[in-house]
């Protein structure tokens, strides 16, 4: 594979976000077992290049906070909640990556040691370099952030050169394609752009820490088979988010 994106002289390392409304395939709720396989599928094919890959999955097929909240429940409950369903959704990958023959790790934000590793920067470094996967489950495992945030958090922690968000839209629009079909995608747009005109692709945090740490983002269709290789290679379609375009 030739990469071209993510990529230092010596090291490509790369955290992808994958959508907890992506595991739900043409489903409206829940995981498509076979979808997680084929993201799996995609994941292996990018570890097997060479690359050193963590991953932090969301948990909106499951559960979100701000949505129970919004129905009366205790935000800060409701967010505990869906840092759970991001556990429930990093068990599965695991279960994937696994008869991929793909060597993971979970590693929870939320102390749960019969399940998941707990969080520990340096041992979860050690486990790429040993050529795992590592899942970073519970988000960042404090209430009124996203795993969008934990994205950017564990990005920068773990010194990956790229974040790739995989979500089920190709890129960043003018404005939500789902409810906008006017809308156009950008090739590529600075953190600024994205935070001036709130395209809420990301949330806000997430963008201004990864702009604070230099870390370059990619916005992809994670539905698409085999696309998270083919952004690696620098294949479109895609949305680029840096400091300057
Ligand atoms: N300007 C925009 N460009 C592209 N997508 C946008 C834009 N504004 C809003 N969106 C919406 O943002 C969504 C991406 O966020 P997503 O649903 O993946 O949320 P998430 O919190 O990352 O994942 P989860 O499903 O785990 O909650 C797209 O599916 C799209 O509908
Ligand atoms: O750091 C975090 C991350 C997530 N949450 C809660 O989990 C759900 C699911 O995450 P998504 O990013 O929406 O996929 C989110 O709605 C929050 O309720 C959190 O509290 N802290």
């Amino acid at each position: 594979m030739t990469a071209s994106v993510g990529e230092t002289p010596n090291r490509k390392r790369v955290l992808l976000k994958v959508s907890g409304e992506a595991l739900m395939g043409d489903g409206a709720f829940g995981v498509d077992q076979q979808t997680v396989e084929r993201i799996a599928h995609d994941i292996g094919e990018v570890v097997r290049d060479g690359v050193e890959v963590c991953l932090v999955v969301g948990g909106g097929n499951i559960f979100r906070g701000l949505a129970a909240a919004a129905k009366g429940m205790d935000r800060a409950q409701g967010d505990y909640a869906g840092m759970l369903a991001t556990v429930i959704n990093a068990l599965l990958l695991q279960n994937a990556l696994e008869r991929e023959q793909v060597a993971s790790r979970v590693m929870s934000a939320i102390h749960m040691s019969s399940v998941a590793e707990p969080y520990i920067r340096r041992r979860a470094i050690r486990h790429m370099e040993k050529g795992r996967v590592v899942i970073f489950a519970a988000g960042t495992g404090n209430p009124f952030f996203t795993t969008d945030t934990a994205a950017a958090l564990r990005a920068a922690e773990m010194e990956c050169t790229l974040l790739l968000k995989g979500t089920q839209v190709d890129g960043v629009y003018s404005a939500d394609p789902k409810r906008d079909p006017a809308a156009t995608r950008y090739d590529e747009l600075t953190y600024m752009d994205v935070l001036a005109n709130q395209l809420n692709v990301m949330d806000a945090a997430a963008i201004s820490l990864a702009r604070e740490n230099r870390l370059p983002i990619i916005v992809f269709n994670i539905g698409e088979e085999g696309s998270f290789g083919r952004v690696m290679r620098g294949q479109g379609p895609y949305t680029r988010i840096i400091e300057a375009a």
